[in-house]
């Protein structure tokens, strides 16, 4: 496949009115292409959910344009918006998000059933992702009787079974113990190689990052640095470590971390 620019940031800025207003992002600018996993780093503060509740349509910019395979979301009605994101967008939140009162499969297929979709399809696409994500075999659990780690998987499952352009998230991993996370970030990782899926995820998490193929750097609000892997999760580890020090981000928690 043509690479393609499947997210463009442009000219991005984001101001909450108060008091004192907060400017809480400046003059972004980036792409994503389909296909890559991009993290975003920071210190806290610095602005990485504010950027992502943008891009992802959570929030409205102040200037700038976000478009998304082309297409401006902030520019569309409700109703136009609420079907973009339903069918282009997958949310991973860090405290999962499920409804207790269904089961794993329930979860998963809710945003099938809000579509209408035939039981028959809806019955194949919980089966690829329930594959994927190594949780087929708890599909008739409820949510309070699995482990943190499946919880986060059945919400990956649950983005992704609507097949969106892009999966944003927001330090997935953070509600994990250590196991668990890279568990979670070993399945985005494989959905990242193995179906191209593209992801964004937000993580103060150097180990979780690792597991990116691009991470972005913001500092008070703006574009600071930007770092590619290269063959080893292992040196891009380091590199991230090292880019936390210069650029400030909770590189000091990390003295005795294993990768
Ligand atoms: N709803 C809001 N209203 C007003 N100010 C906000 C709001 N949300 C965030 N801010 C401010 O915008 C700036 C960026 O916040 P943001 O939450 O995006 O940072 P962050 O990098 O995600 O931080 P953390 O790592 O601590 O979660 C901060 O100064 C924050 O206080």
């Amino acid at each position: 496949m043509l690479l393609m620019e499947l997210l463009q940031v442009k000219a991005l800025s984001k101001v909450y009115p108060g008091k004192i207003n907060t400017q809480a992002l400046t003059d972004i600018h980036f792409n994503i292409e389909q296909g890559e996993f991009v993290g975003i780093m920071g210190p806290s503060g610095s602005g990485k959910t504010t950027l992502l509740n943008v891009v992802s349509t959570i929030d409205e910019p102040s200037a700038g344009e976000v478009l998304i395979e082309g297409i401006s979301p902030h520019r569309m009605n409700k109703k136009e918006l609420a079907r973009f994101r339903r069918r282009k967008l997958g949310f991973v939140f860090q405290d999962f998000n499920l409804l207790e009162t269904l089961t794993v499969a329930e979860n998963i297929v809710l945003p099938l059933t809000l579509d209408n979709r035939r039981l028959s399809d809806i019955e194949a696409s919980l089966e690829r992702v329930a594959g994927k994500l190594g949780i087929a075999d708890i599909l008739k659990k409820r949510t309070y009787e699995i482990s943190g780690g499946q919880r986060q998987r059945t919400a990956i499952a649950r983005a992704l079974i609507t097949s969106p352009a892009i999966v944003m998230a927001d330090e997935p991993t953070g509600a994990l113990d250590s196991g668990s996370a890279r568990q979670v970030m070993e399945s985005l990782e494989r959905l990242n190689r193995e179906d191209h899926t593209t992801l964004m995820l937000v993580t103060h998490d150097p180990v979780a990052a690792s597991y990116c193929s691009r991470i972005i750097f913001i500092k008070d609000g703006r574009l600071a640095a930007e770092i590619h892997r290269g063959e080893s999760r292992q040196a891009f580890f380091q590199h991230i470590i090292d880019a936390l020090s210069f650029w400030g981000g909770h590189s000091h928690e990390l003295s005795s971390i294993r990768v």
